[in-house]
């Protein structure tokens, strides 16, 4: 099995010859089921499981960053007779797409690691919404990956050059592309992104079209598999199919039950990059933290009132910048409730968690 058709390359292979010493293996998460993996190695496809210290480090210290997610590159120890290995580790992230995990807990869940380019598609018929597609460039910025507008479902489209036009507005610099999985328009436009060891991930919501844009790109190696049963010596257990998928034509991607929700995590470049027209215009606010609020003198708000950048846009911006406020606000709650209840050696390990995303990041102003 070589390796670099999953996206190995020189810069991975430095990092890991130190652990190369160590007699550890190396391979990419193909799928992952409730904390159980699928990992590709130079030996083939392996099941994995984390290490005891993993386990209890991510669950009881709730370190839900520590558990590899699809994507990653991670060390392994492979038992011979049980034909499955334990993961210790993984290399660093290149790059990641999180989001919040739903309900009230306020932990990152990692739904994809080490991707170059993140799909974000966006259906032409009805569901069309430039206000979910500037959530979706939000979260792709932030991820650390280079977005992509792929517009699906032309065939069904009767009113595509306001569409395409209303993407273009929202899309500021970041390209975008029309097809159809069904006649196959525009798909040759996406070649460009599919080379050997390049990972994209696809987000968009429900029904826009991922499988069948993922079956369109496979070709006739296209082998979707639902869920299935497996035995195997602890039992039955469900495995799921693959999540990280080898094109045909070169290129990897990945398709997660995680990315049709489009949630926020943390606010960083994404909302910058996203809405550059407004930060330019902030530049102009009397005040240099000024949220566009209340406050007197406010550029941007003036731009609202001339008619120079549209209010739903400008609504949505503030919307955004409100939900990134209350998680942090909910995080600080949550790091203060693991201190009296556990102490603050805990409370810090959560601390350097949430803040390590941080590092390097520009601040809204
Ligand atoms: N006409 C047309 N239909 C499409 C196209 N792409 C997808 N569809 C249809 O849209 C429906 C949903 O497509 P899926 O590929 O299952 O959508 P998905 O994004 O994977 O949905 P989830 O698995 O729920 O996240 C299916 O009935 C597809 O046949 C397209 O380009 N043109
Ligand atoms: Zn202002």
């Amino acid at each position: 099995m070589d390796l670099v058709h999953w996206g190995w390359n020189s810069i991975r292979e430095e990092e890991f010859s130190i652990f190369k010493e160590q007699g550890f293996c190396v391979g990419r998460i193909v799928s992952e089921h409730k904390h159980l993996y699928k990992v590709m190695t130079i030996h083939g496809e392996l099941h994995a499981e984390v290490s005891g210290k993993i386990r209890h480090d991510g669950l009881v210290l709730e370190r839900r960053d520590l558990f590899p997610a699809v994507g990653d590159w991670v060390l392994v120890k492979i038992i011979e007779h049980e034909k499955k290995a334990i993961i210790h580790g993984f290399l660093s992230r290149m790059s990641k797409l999180s989001r919040k995990v739903s309900g009230n807990k306020v932990y990152e869940q990692i739904v994809a690691a080490n991707i170059d380019f993140v799909f974000l598609l966006s259906s032409l018929n009805n569901e069309f919404n430039e206000r979910r597609l500037e959530r979706g460039l939000v979260v792709s910025w932030d991820s650390g990956a280079q977005p992509v507008i792929v517009l699906t479902k032309a065939d069904l489209c009767t009113d595509m050059a306001a569409k395409v036009a209303a993407a273009q507005r929202v899309a500021r610099g970041v390209s975008v592309h029309i097809i159809s999985s069904i006649t196959h328009d525009g798909i040759e436009s996406l070649s460009r992104y599919l080379r050997t060891g390049s990972t994209i991930a696809l987000l968009g919501s429900s029904g826009v079209g991922k499988s069948t844009l993922v079956n369109c790109l496979m070709g006739e190696q296209a082998q979707r598999v639902n869920d299935i049963r497996q035995d195997d010596d602890k039992g039955r257990h469900t495995t799921t199919h693959r999540e990280l998928m080898i094109l045909p034509n070169g290129g990897l991607i990945i398709d997660t039950p995680g990315m049709r929700e489009i949630q926020l995590w943390e606010a960083s470049d994404g909302l910058n990059q996203t809405y550059q027209d407004i930060e330019e215009i902030a530049l102009g606010c009397y005040y240099k933290d000024c949220l566009h609020r209340d406050e007197p003198r406010c550029a941007v708000k003036d731009a609202v009132f001339r008619g120079e950048l549209d209010s739903d846009r400008f609504e949505s911006y503030k919307k955004m910048q409100s939900e990134f406020a209350d998680l942090s606000l909910k995080r600080s709650g949550h790091i203060r409730a693991v201190a009296k209840e556990r102490g603050g050696q805990y409370a810090q390990l959560l601390q350097s968690q949430y803040s390590k995303k941080k590092k390097g990041r520009r601040t809204l102003k």
